[in-house]
């Protein structure tokens, strides 16, 4: 148990470094709130919280994991390297991916809504 807290701490101090040095990070938890924001604004159904939470999980949860391999490639090769921008590139295209399906997520989920008030 104690082991457990001990873990979660530096899991915590972890996201704080990451949203201290990270630009996307900090711009991806901007629009976390915005959207959540806007969640509590419209009434979203239960099914509706789930697509948007899902979304948002899967993009600040790879936007970590695309951090972590930024900062190895960055120690694997201090020079250029062919194979250092492969795995910078696909890293940041896993992103891309979730960032993507979290856009359509809240087009198709918020655009009806938004258009309604009209
Ligand atoms: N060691 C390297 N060798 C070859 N290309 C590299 C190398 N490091 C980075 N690149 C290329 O430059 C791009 C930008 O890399 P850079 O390290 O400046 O930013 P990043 O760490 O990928 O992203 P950010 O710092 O904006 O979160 C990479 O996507 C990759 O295409």
């Amino acid at each position: 148990m104690k082991h457990n807290r001990v873990g979660l701490k530096y899991a915590i101090s972890g996201f704080y470094s990451a949203l201290k040095t990270e630009h996307n990070i900090k711009v991806h938890f901007v629009i976390m709130f915005i959207t959540l924001f806007a969640g509590l604004l419209f009434g979203l159904s239960r099914l509706e919280w789930l697509f948007v939470l899902l979304a948002i999980g899967l993009v600040l949860a790879l936007e970590l994991v695309n951090t972590v391999i930024e900062l190895i490639t960055d120690v694997l090769f201090e020079d250029k390297h062919e194979k250092a921008k492969l795995i910078k590139d696909i890293s940041a295209a896993a992103v891309l991916v979730a960032a993507t399906f979290a856009a359509l997520v809240g087009i198709i989920i918020f655009l009806p809504k938004i258009l309604g008030l009209f």
